[in-house]
């Protein structure tokens, strides 16, 4: 599919806040995807639908959650986490993208998992550093992310992981499993 059609049918889906956000987070993916290599066309469609799901209704992606057999523990959570596991079953059903790379990184772009693949990882980072954000400890991030992603998503679920526990909220594990599988890659020379 082609960015501008991608870009349209996303533009209905989201505020013009979080669609401005999502074409800077395409804009960052496309750099990253040209650096490490990776399939450009599948990255920028993967980068346009990462927030398809975000403004449905809590109601409407419970039951996709339920329907479509997802981890029902995501129930557990705020509802903030369940846009991205809903959203890549949407982009299949809805759009008929049923691509598995496009649609895992989809999935995971907003906790991060163990054993994440090459392609989910600049998903994950350009999410997280697109020039629109302005959390503490992102520069840290972007400096580091065209020579070393993987300390680049250790930091980023080292900073997420932080910021919730300081606001006292729950955190879902596979963030957890991403930060521990990064240190004991890159920082103990395991
Ligand atoms: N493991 C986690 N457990 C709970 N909340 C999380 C976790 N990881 C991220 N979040 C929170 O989810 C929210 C949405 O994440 P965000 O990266 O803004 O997604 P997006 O901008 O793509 O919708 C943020 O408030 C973030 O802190």
């Amino acid at each position: 599919m082609e960015q501008k059609k991608a870009l349209k049918i996303v533009e209905k889906q989201l505020t013009k806040k979080r669609y401005d956000h999502t074409v800077r987070v395409m804009e960052t993916a496309l750099d990253l995807a040209a650096h490490y290599e990776l399939d450009t066309k599948k990255v920028e469609l993967a980068a346009i639908f990462h927030d398809y799901a975000k403004y449905r209704n809590p109601e409407e992606m419970k039951r996709w959650i339920i329907e479509e057999k997802l981890p029902q523990d995501l129930l557990d959570y705020h509802p903030e986490l369940w846009h991205g596991p809903v959203g890549s079953k949407m982009i299949e059903r809805e759009i008929g993208i049923g691509d598995p790379e496009i649609q895992s990184a989809i999935y995971w772009h907003t906790t991060g998992k163990r054993n994440m693949s090459l392609f989910e990882q600049v998903i994950f980072i350009a999410d997280y550093i697109e020039p629109g954000r302005d959390f503490p400890g992102v520069d840290e991030v972007r400096e580091v992310v065209y020579k070393d992603i993987d300390q680049a998503c250790w930091t980023a679920a080292r900073n997420t992981i932080q910021f919730l526990m300081s606001k006292n909220q729950p955190i879902y594990p596979d963030t957890f499993q991403l930060y521990n599988e990064k240190l004991g890659r890159n920082m103990n020379g395991r």
